[in-house]
């Protein structure tokens, strides 16, 4: 559904991605994890067209996005901060992204749950300028969501909410992770994501150290937990000359 072949970037001297080759399918939930600063923005900023690549091909649906800007619509992003224009309400936002796809999308194939489910027609006069962040970030999800699309990727979704509006988006991801659509993941909330993820993505220094299946990879560690896992990855990765930890 996705495929990166040996996407490479560099801001000024600083290599920020190195020869990724990856291939993500129809299905997967991949969370995306690494170090501060290890690549994982500029890897979804380079799929979603915002970050060029020095290097190498991007493929979605066997399509090479250099040359069309058409795949977007298979794609729903949800940032870590949504920047709107701070004078149009809630309403006039969803009208002018809905607008924009007229004719490209079937209005039956809008997906209004997260609207609902939020109760965001509750506040739809309010000006994003005024809202909270929580708030926001309800509105970037109901965005992602909306146009029903096959792939979504998701930066720090619950990052802001509160208790029940994340249960809600998480509840969200599940069924449209069990729908088949390939949902890409980062967040800090290492529970979330083992909550949601069905695959395990770890970046560091813009290299991939792994890609592989949650329940192969507690097989392969004998860990139940996704954190512990995470923290044997870390902990050896970032101090190589340091003893190994006891549990390696
Ligand atoms: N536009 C840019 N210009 C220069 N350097 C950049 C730019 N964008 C990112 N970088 C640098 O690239 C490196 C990787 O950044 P990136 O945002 O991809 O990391 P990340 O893994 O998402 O980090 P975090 O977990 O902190 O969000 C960082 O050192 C960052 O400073």
């Amino acid at each position: 559904m996705i495929r990166f072949e040996n996407i490479s970037k560099t801001f000024g001297k600083h290599t920020v991605l190195q020869n990724i080759a990856l291939t993500f399918e129809q299905g997967q939930a991949v969370a995306i994890v690494g170090p501060n600063g290890s690549g994982k923005t500029t890897l979804i900023k380079s799929l979603l067209g915002m970050v060029i690549p020095d290097t190498g091909s991007i493929y979605v649906d066997n399509q090479n996005i250099k040359h069309d800007f058409s795949y977007r619509s298979k794609i729903g992003y949800m940032p870590q901060i949504g920047h709107y224009p701070p004078n149009l309400s809630i309403r006039q936002l969803i009208e002018m992204m809905t607008d924009i796809r007229k004719g490209i999308i079937d209005s039956k194939q809008l997906d209004f749950d997260i609207i609902k489910d939020f109760e965001l027609e509750k506040i739809y006069e309010k000006k994003l300028g005024t809202l909270s962040g929580g708030t926001k970030q309800k509105v970037s999800a109901a965005l992602a969501f909306l146009f029903d699309p096959q792939i979504l990727i998701l930066d720090e979704p619950t990052a802001g909410l509160d208790p029940l509006a994340s249960e809600i988006l998480k509840q969200k991801i599940f069924k449209e992770k069990n729908k088949g659509k390939l949902i890409l993941l980062t967040s800090h909330i290492l529970s979330d994501l083992e909550e949601l993820s069905s695959h395990l993505l770890y970046i560091q220094d813009g290299q991939i150290q792994l890609f592989k299946q949650l329940s192969q990879l507690k097989e392969e560690y004998d860990e139940t937990r996704l954190s512990k896992i995470i923290a044997r990855l870390m902990q050896v990765k970032l101090s190589p000359s340091l003893p190994q930890p006891y549990w390696v």
